[in-house]
């Protein structure tokens, strides 16, 4: 342990290095270049400082003997790279025009076409990651356009939560005392076992959880979090919220559509969404749907890369990751994590949780951080992670995967691994507590206790001195985080028109359900033949056709409630990760996602009237027959409405449904049909019920010239009935709106 304190030296020298070298080569481009880059020599700079950066990147400059091998890979392929660079048409052909001050787009890096057609540089089949690793195969360049730097430190972060019982209430601590840091050019991976902290350490580095609860200082650029981070933050979650139903393409396009600075063009966008696919080596699968449960689609690497591209897209300054590589094969996992440190190598901030990654995948993060029942274990470079642990007595007995040893040490088990004296004399000393009965070896409980002890008394202080330390940064830098300005990528207009079409795209094969149309094709028709060509000059067939209009009126209630139903709980998981990343306002998302069902929603019925209207004999009047079209049409727009605002304000099906059901049934049931003598205490409800309101303006256009009442039930509603179902349309629609505006964000922040 004694070492340590040399090393961090070397640590924090090449960390001021890189501070200075960034300092030095980001000179405060106006907003729109940090995204949009730009045309001339300022890319070129950047592209030269993320290789400085490269070069003086801790855990890439020499270290200690144990990480030569890495360090030896790592230069190669640095040649190799370059050497592939030179001899590659492509890359004189980028060479020569920037020198010309050409080369850069508006991503910074202009892929020729024939270069896109020609190159699979991640295409999952052909490319084996050792040849990327060598350097022996053509990288793709991961967005080397300028990109704000930031850094990120946090010291004794702390997480509690309330868990509230039927009688009593429990803080829970989730962490204990963080700290850590990890700047532009790093990979920082959150290693720790299962329940650890991990995610809820992400969740806070990158703002999406409750601050109330948290205490000690998470800074970006030593500032505090801003709501323009939200911007520059790409947030990769375990779970893939991704829409099944459309294609890699159209996922990223939209993305771009959306997340993009409103200053670059329609087709700017377009492009950066296609150089995306490139930079992932998704270009073979773009048309293919993303798939779901029931939907066959994209592989579960290909799926995990569009979700990081959802998020590179925008050019982060931070990119955080959760569990990006769990669920897929080695091979692929490399692959994807080869694909960070790419980006990292940019310019960017990568922060990532992982799970149990190979020793190969271990070897490519910069500083790692251990977590254990929330307390810190170890936070620093990875490659001195071995180091650190055997000089506190903690070392492998057998050849052993530093990940799978650093794992079992933070579960507290120490099989086939040296034993501390410290803890040996505890255990030798006859402690009970501390001896594991079934091998006479230390308790998980107290090898955790030793572990964390040890970290606290050798080194969180150095490292927190050292984080303490503020950056040498520009002014200007720093005042750029602080700003609390939300940035829109569009209009309001363009927003919603975005999401009207994106809207239509994921549920194109719901509008051509051929068992929807069936379903409503068949009961006309059976309706039809029911009340076949019945006639309203006599009482009985009056009663009748009074009958077939109180069901049609029920009938276009009931079905539009309980499909509306299913519309935000269904999409809860995406518009809770969308609006974390502030892609558009929630009034577009709204009116966009109830607009754009619409149009079946309404042809539906047309089918069914027309079919029903003829084949029953109903007033052969045009006026009648459109009127009553009408009617239908503000019945099925004010049930939609009742239908969102259970499921925007339940968020959940089972309880959704049980809701509607119960509204739905007594709404029917103050229609007006079954029971004409309600008791005065409960009569207001009918008036709430679009049934009812509905049922008396169609019996008014069918029989206002026959009859001034119909069944106890007066016909003269005209303007009352329709500015109650009108009211209705808006009522529901704005606490639908309402309640989704008070939907927590997940850990939104
Ligand atoms: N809102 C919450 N309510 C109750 N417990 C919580 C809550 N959030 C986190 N926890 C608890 O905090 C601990 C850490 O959770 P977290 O998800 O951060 O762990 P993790 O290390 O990411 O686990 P995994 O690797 O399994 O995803 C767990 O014990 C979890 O049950």
């Amino acid at each position: 342990m004694e070492k340590l304190p040399t090393s961090s030296v070397l640590a924090r020298t090449k960390s001021d290095q890189l501070v200075e070298t960034v300092a030095a080569a980001f000179k405060s481009p106006p907003p729109g270049e940090a995204i949009a880059g730009s045309a001339d020599g300022s890319s070129t700079l950047s592209r030269k400082s993320s290789r400085r950066m490269m070069a003086a990147s801790p855990g890439r400059g020499s270290g200690s003997v144990g990480r030569n091998t890495h360090i030896r890979k790592s230069r190669s392929a640095q040649m190799k790279l370059d050497l592939d660079e030179l001899s590659s048409g492509a890359a004189l052909s980028r060479a020569s025009s920037a020198s010309l001050g050409f080369s850069f787009s508006f991503t910074g890096f202009t892929v020729p076409a024939d270069d896109i057609a020609d190159s699979k540089p991640f295409s999952d089949d052909d490319d084996n990651p050792e040849d990327l690793e060598a350097g022996t195969k053509r990288k793709p360049k991961f967005q080397t356009e300028p990109t704000l730097p930031i850094y990120l430190k946090f010291t004794d972060v702390t997480y509690k939560i309330i868990l509230k019982g039927m009688t009593t209430t429990e803080e829970k601590d989730i962490l204990n005392g963080i700290t850590g840091s990890v700047h532009p050019g790093e990979v920082l991976a959150l290693m720790g076992p299962s329940g650890s902290g991990k995610t809820t350490l992400l969740n806070l580095l990158g703002g999406r959880a409750v601050q109330a609860n948290v205490t000690g200082s998470i800074t970006y650029n030593d500032q505090t979090y801003s709501k323009f981070l939200k911007s520059r933050i790409g947030f990769v979650t375990q779970d893939d919220v991704l829409f099944p139903h459309l294609t890699v393409k159209e996922t990223l396009t939209y993305a771009a559509l959306l997340r993009l600075s409103k200053t670059l063009t329609k087709e700017q966008k377009e492009k950066r969404a296609l150089d995306v696919i490139y930079e992932l080596g998704l270009e073979r699968c773009q048309d293919t749907m993303i798939g779901g449960s029931f939907v066959r689609g994209v592989s579960g690497g290909e799926r995990k890369r569009v979700c990081i591209g959802n998020e590179i897209i925008i050019n982060p300054s931070l990119l955080f990751l959760d569990e990006p590589t769990s669920g897929l094969d080695s091979t692929t996992a490399l692959r994807i994590v080869q694909m960070l440190q790419d980006i990292a190598e940019a310019g960017k901030t990568v922060v990532t949780t992982i799970h149990q990654p190979s020793s190969r995948l271990f070897h490519k993060f910069d500083k790692l951080i251990l977590l254990g029942k929330g307390s810190l274990l170890y936070f620093g470079k990875a490659s001195e992670a071995m180091v650190y642990f055997s000089s506190i007595g903690c070392s492998p007995l057998i050849a052993m995967n530093p990940a799978e040893f650093l794992l079992d040490l933070a579960n507290g088990n120490i099989n086939d691994v040296s034993v501390p004296s410290e803890l040996e004399d505890k255990v030798q000393m006859g402690n009970s507590e501390a001896a594991d009965t079934r091998n006479g070896k230390p308790s998980p409980a107290v090898v955790h206790e030793y572990l964390v002890e040890a970290y606290e008394t050798r080194v969180a202080d150095e490292e927190k001195k050292k984080i303490m330390v503020p950056l040498p940064l520009d002014e200007e830098l720093k005042l750029k985080v602080s700003i609390s300005k939300r940035e829109w990528g569009g209009s309001w207009w363009e927003q919603f028109s975005i999401l009207f079409c994106r809207g239509i795209k994921e549920r194109r094969h719901d509008y051509f359900s051929w068992l929807r149309i069936t379903q409503v094709l068949a009961t006309a028709v059976i309706l039809g033949l029911l009340w076949w060509q019945s006639d309203s000059n006599n009482p009985k067939g009056l009663e009748d056709q009074a009958g077939l209009l109180f069901f049609i009126a029920v009938f276009w209630g009931f079905f539009p409630v309980f499909t509306a139903i299913f519309t935000f709980p269904q999409e809860r998981a995406m518009l809770t990760k969308e609006r974390a990343a502030d892609m558009y306002r929630l009034s577009a998302y709204f009116v966009a996602r109830t607009t754009s069902d619409l149009p079946l929603d309404l042809l539906l019925p047309v089918l069914f009237l027309v079919i029903v209207y003829f084949m029953a004999g109903l007033r052969l009047s045009a006026d009648t027959f459109f009127l009553s079209m009408l009617i239908v049409f503000l019945c099925i727009v004010a049930a939609q409405g009742l239908g969102l605002a259970i499921g925007a304000t339940l968020m959940d099906l089972k309880r959704a449904t049980t809701l509607a059901s119960v509204t739905v049934m007594t709404f029917m049931l103050a229609g007006g049909f079954f029971v004409k003598k309600v008791p005065v205490f409960i009569s207001w409800i009918r008036y709430m019920s679009f049934n009812y309101h509905t049922y008396r303006l169609l019996l008014r256009v069918q029989f206002e010239d026959i009859t001034p009442a119909i069944n106890g039930l007066r016909t003269d509603c005209g303007l009352a009935g329709v500015g109650a179902l009108v009211a209705m349309v808006f009522g529901y629609r704005l606490l639908a709106y309402l309640s989704l505006r008070r939907m927590k964000l997940q850990g939104g922040a």
